[in-house]
């Protein structure tokens, strides 16, 4: 039986555990110990329990576990390479690795230096903790699986069938690297200005707000043109760009997005992932940045504020 190993027992890893435990052998690996028995609750809401093997990383390394099929990466962005560091003595240097992170920081660092293929996963998948035993399924949305260099489409494939198997929707796909430019795209218009006023992702349709989101897709569309990245509807245009950040503004209205609950939480921001990657495409190609560098800065303020 496929084996599969979820580094980072977050509300994705958790998500992805519960999913797949029932027909592939799981084990699920943090950094401190977690209950084995998990709970999670459907989008319907029906309440679900089910033991879950569950190692810390240190326990790992004394556990004889059968080889894994894969290792899903299911940290936050930032923390995702350090995170593989801490197994990689225990897995051959081939083992296939699969990234769930949003943003574009992870993903071209440990395609260039993981030996083994690494494939991408982009999800609209919605899933959040409520407690160190219960994860909420809060929505559905499907899943796209590729790898960086198109050189793994049937391992894309077959994994996309086993999602698909433990109840994702999900297609293997050859332009991941735009999808998940795509979703960077979204992520920088609608993150940083919701986190830093603290508001749901239905207020930014208001006020001065409004306009700060029409600067910042400005210069995102002119660098996603310099990246060569589509929007996934429309031609390459500021106004396709601006049509599909409004309608995701539209549909998760009522939503507290990712980094205003990071925030809430007093944890960094995925700042890095989703405005890094566009700051040094910019600066690459001298394309103005003054709105990202802006957010960047204020996020940055705000989170030493609070670590401090
Ligand atoms: N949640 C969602 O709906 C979606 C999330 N994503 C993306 O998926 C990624 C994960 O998000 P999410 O699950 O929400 O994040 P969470 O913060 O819920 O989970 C991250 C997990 O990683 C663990 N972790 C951190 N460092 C290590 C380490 N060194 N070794 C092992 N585990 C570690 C954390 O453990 P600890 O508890 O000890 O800190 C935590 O359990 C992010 O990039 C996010 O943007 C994408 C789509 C949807
Ligand atoms: C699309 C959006 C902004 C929805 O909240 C999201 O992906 C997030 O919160 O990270």
């Amino acid at each position: 039986m496929i084996s599969h190993w979820i580094l980072g027992p977050g509300a994705v890893g958790r998500l992805l555990a519960h999913s797949l435990a029932p027909q592939f052998a799981v084990t699920l690996i943090g950094r401190r110990a977690l209950l084995n028995e998990q709970r999670l609750t459907t989008p319907e809401g029906k309440r679900r329990v089910q033991r879950l093997n569950a190692l810390t990383v240190n326990q790992l390394a004394s556990a004889s576990q059968p080889v894994p099929g894969f290792v899903h990466i299911t940290t936050k962005a930032m923390a995702a390479e350090a995170a593989l560091e801490r197994i990689a003595s225990v897995i051959p240097s081939t083992t296939p690795l699969v990234l769930w992170q949003n943003g574009f920081l992870a993903q071209p660092r440990i395609t260039d230096s993981w030996l083994g293929p690494v494939l991408c996963a982009t999800t609209t998948q919605g899933a959040y903790l409520t407690g160190d035993d219960e994860v909420v399924h809060a929505g559905r949305g499907p899943t796209f699986i590729g790898d960086l260099h198109n050189r793994h489409p049937a391992l894309a494939e077959a994994l996309a069938a086993m999602l698909s198997q433990a109840g994702f929707t999900a297609s293997a796909v050859g332009d991941i690297r735009q999808r998940l430019w795509q979703k960077l795209a979204i992520n920088a218009a609608i993150n940083p200005l919701v986190a830093l006023h603290e508001v749901h992702n239905g207020v930014l349709r208001h006020g001065a707000y409004s306009a700060r989101v029409d600067a910042v897709v400005k210069e995102v569309a002119a660098i996603m043109q310099a990246e060569g990245i589509q929007p996934p509807k429309g031609k390459q245009s500021e106004h396709a760009w601006l049509a599909l950040v409004w309608q995701v503004v539209e549909n998760t209205a009522n939503n507290k997005a990712s980094m205003l609950q990071d925030v809430e939480a007093r944890r960094p921001t995925e700042r890095s992932a989703i405005l890094g990657p566009l700051m040094e495409s910019a600066k690459r190609h001298q394309l103005p940045c003054e709105e990202l560098v802006a957010l960047d800065l204020a996020l940055a303020k705000k989170e030493t504020a609070y670590a401090s």
